[in-house]
């Protein structure tokens, strides 16, 4: 297993500032993601302080991308209509430069996912965000992992995460016990959160969402993309403070990512 190096810190105002820049401006966030988690990620948007809208459909989804503040293209259940409406989005959001984000879940021996996945990948994404195996699979360094978990550490996925984030030109952001974000030159960890996470479906996927939203309120990508990992992860742990288990643990994320806000991040998060 490797080590992760980290070399970079985002300082405890930067971090604030991209809240304070959330709750101010209220991104319009477009999510073209899966039947699974839809609900979910616009309940933990609207939370936070973002403006959700599930806008994937061909025809309206390109228009859709070109106002929008943020787009996260999540490839949980890309049955054909959503595949094109990806594309499209895609295309506009590039033209438009709307910021957006890929989240290949279960990338890897699934065919058609894994097929979208590499041409996505060759789009020009803002951020790429996923668990060790599917960022290692876009690196093509792995097999993927079972169904849509990991099987693979975040320290083991570590340097594929550098090359691709050098190959694309993506930040890319590995999640797990604790969470990896990169721009290939610049790496840094997020620790904390909670691993009830891992025991309410979309916990990952509505990261992607969130990740969207902060891109689209700071400059730097990085920046951007550990603010919103450390800002999730201070919800997590404040509702699991408060839970028994994994369905009042969804209940009070929801609270907590309201109540989170721009002191509690610059005292909270732990970043090396
Ligand atoms: N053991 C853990 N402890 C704390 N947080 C965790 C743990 N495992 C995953 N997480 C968090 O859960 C969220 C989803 O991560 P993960 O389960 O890796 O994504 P996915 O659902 O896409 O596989 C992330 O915010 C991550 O930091
Ligand atoms: C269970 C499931 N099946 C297809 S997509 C999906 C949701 C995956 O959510 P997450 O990646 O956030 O765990
Ligand atoms: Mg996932």
């Amino acid at each position: 297993m490797e080590s992760i190096a980290p070399s970079f810190v985002v300082s405890p105002g930067e971090l604030a500032d991209c809240v304070s820049a959330l709750r101010a401006s209220t991104p319009l966030i477009q999510c073209i993601s899966n039947s699974v988690v839809t609900n979910f990620t616009a309940n933990v948007l609207l939370a936070a302080g973002a403006s959700p809208a599930m806008a994937d459909l061909p025809g309206e989804a390109g228009d859709f991308a070109a106002i929008a503040s943020g787009t996260l293209i999540n490839l949980g259940t890309p049955y054909a209509e959503q595949r094109a409406g990806a594309l499209e989005a895609v295309t506009a959001a590039n033209a438009a430069g709307t910021p957006w984000v890929l989240d290949p879940v279960a990338v890897g021996s699934l065919r058609v996912r894994t097929e979208l996945a590499f041409e996505l990948r060759g789009l020009n994404p803002t951020a790429i965000r996923g668990n060790a195996s599917e960022i290692m699979v876009l690196a093509e360094s792995g097999n993927g992992g079972r169904g849509v978990e990991s099987t693979d550490s975040v320290e083991s996925a570590a340097s594929h995460a550098r090359s691709l984030a050098l190959l694309t030109g993506a930040v890319v952001a590995v999640s797990g016990p604790r969470d990896l974000v990169t721009d290939g030159t610049r790496t840094v960890l997020v620790h904390g959160g909670s691993s009830l996470l891992t025991r309410v479906t979309g916990g990952g996927c509505a990261l992607g969402a969130i990740c969207a939203a902060f891109l689209a309120v700071h400059d730097d990508p990085l920046v951007a993309t550990v603010a919103a990992h450390a800002f999730y992860s201070a919800a997590a742990e404040r509702a699991e403070l408060l839970s028994n288990g994994p369905g009042t643990f969804a209940v009070n994320f929801l609270d907590a990512l309201a109540l989170v806000g721009p002191q509690e991040l610059k005292e909270k998060a732990v970043l090396s």
